[in-house]
């Protein structure tokens, strides 16, 4: 086929798309309109959740298994969560908080789960973010939650203690993350290295060989320290590559990080969790009597009887008595799953409170 009959056949094509593409987004205009209906049949007047996670992945997986090539199911894919973003904010006008300033990891994750349609709110602090999804200031925020190589975010979870009524987990998002040393000197120059807990964390072993005279300062994000280390002399920060662009620095060393295939999981929090996919994660938050011996064990041997296989378990200080733990389980299954919904009645009798910050689909990505 020459040149022109190929040009003149795509562009015959992309008329067809861009209708077929309206007429997507007129029936999701449709998909809107039928959440207010049922809502308002239940006697709620408030507003449906548009972001619908369960629903996202069910069609990730339909265009992955449709897909024959030759574009890659991630070419595909990309196209997709564009085509989404666009019909959420054609069904309302969608916010995403995160911790900024722009370029943080939590922003390359609120982007890859929400595409470029909607609006992005930076702020300064992982509580700020949660405090604004509670208030309704957002219509979602979007926090990390763990690190495959460091753990846990401990500032998230602390978070949740203090906001937990109001907030619920929709859905999780995960994102390869690669550490560099950005800045405007050389390595041999560099006498001050900004960044967050977590990504000193995650390159600890390199500062160590490379920077060990280095004084590593910590910040509110990896994004804030690529902004400070563009405004001050002798400096550097572990930050995303991205930011290097943004923030007029050098990369001085790329993927200092210590282990392959480093990733962080992030929470989306909104108002309420989405219904049960068939395949979901829920994620708890509870107290036990530490004058019961064995009351942590107890509890948990719950999900053995109701064979609810347990994903991750955290504790934090509960702040309210010393050497008193607030626990953190995961694990598969949807509050509304039957098993689930049996144990957690059961739990109950060994938690002093037992919250259920959200069931969200589960993800690989
Ligand atoms: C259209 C819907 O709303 C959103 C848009 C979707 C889409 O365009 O396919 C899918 C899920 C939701 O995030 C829906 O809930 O089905």
């Amino acid at each position: 086929m020459d040149l022109e009959t190929a040009r003149g056949k795509i562009s015959e094509l992309d008329r067809k798309l861009v209708d077929m593409l309206n007429e997507r987004a007129r029936l999701s205009l449709n998909v809107g309109a039928a959440k207010r209906q049922w809502l308002k049949e239940q006697g709620d007047e408030g507003e449906p959740e548009v972001y619908v996670p369960g629903q996202e992945k069910r069609v990730f997986e339909k265009v992955r298994n449709l897909n024959q090539g030759p574009l890659s199911a991630e070419s595909v894919c990309a196209i997709y969560r564009e085509i989404m973003s666009a019909s959420i904010s054609l069904q309302s006008d969608v916010s995403v908080g995160y911790l900024g300033p722009p370029g943080t990891f939590s922003h390359q994750a609120a982007m890859k789960r929400f595409g470029d349609s909607l609006a992005y709110v930076p702020y300064a602090k992982i509580e700020d973010v949660v405090a604004a999804a509670a208030k309704e200031e957002i219509t979602y925020g979007l926090v990390p939650i763990e690190n495959s190589t460091f753990g846990a975010v401990v500032q998230t979870l602390d978070t949740f203690a203090v906001e937990q009524p109001s907030v619920k987990i929709r859905a999780e998002v995960y994102l390869p993350v690669t550490q560099s040393l950005l800045s405007r000197y050389q390595l041999s120059a560099i006498r001050k290295v900004y960044s967050h807990p977590q990504a000193f964390g995650q390159s600890r072993q390199w500062l160590d060989q490379h920077l060990p005279n280095a004084a590593r300062i910590d910040v509110s994000s990896t994004a804030k320290a690529a902004e400070l280390a563009a405004a001050e002399n002798y400096t550097a920060a572990i930050s995303s590559e991205v930011c290097a662009s943004m923030y007029n620095l050098d990369v001085v060393a790329k993927d200092i990080t210590s282990t392959k295939d480093n990733t962080t999981r992030f929470f989306v929090l909104g108002q309420s969790s989405d219904n049960p996919t068939g395949d979901d994660k829920t994620l708890l938050m509870f107290t036990v009597d530490h004058r019961e011996p064995g009351a942590l064990c107890s509890a948990l041997n719950v999900f053995a009887k109701y064979k609810i296989n347990q994903t991750a378990i955290n504790s934090r200080p509960s702040r309210q008595r010393q050497w008193h733990y607030m626990f953190f389980v995961e694990i598969i299954g949807h509050e509304q799953d039957g098993n689930v919904a049996s144990a957690l009645e059961e739990i109950k009798s060994y938690c002093l409170d037992l919250v259920v910050l959200g069931s969200y689909p589960r993800q690989s990505y």
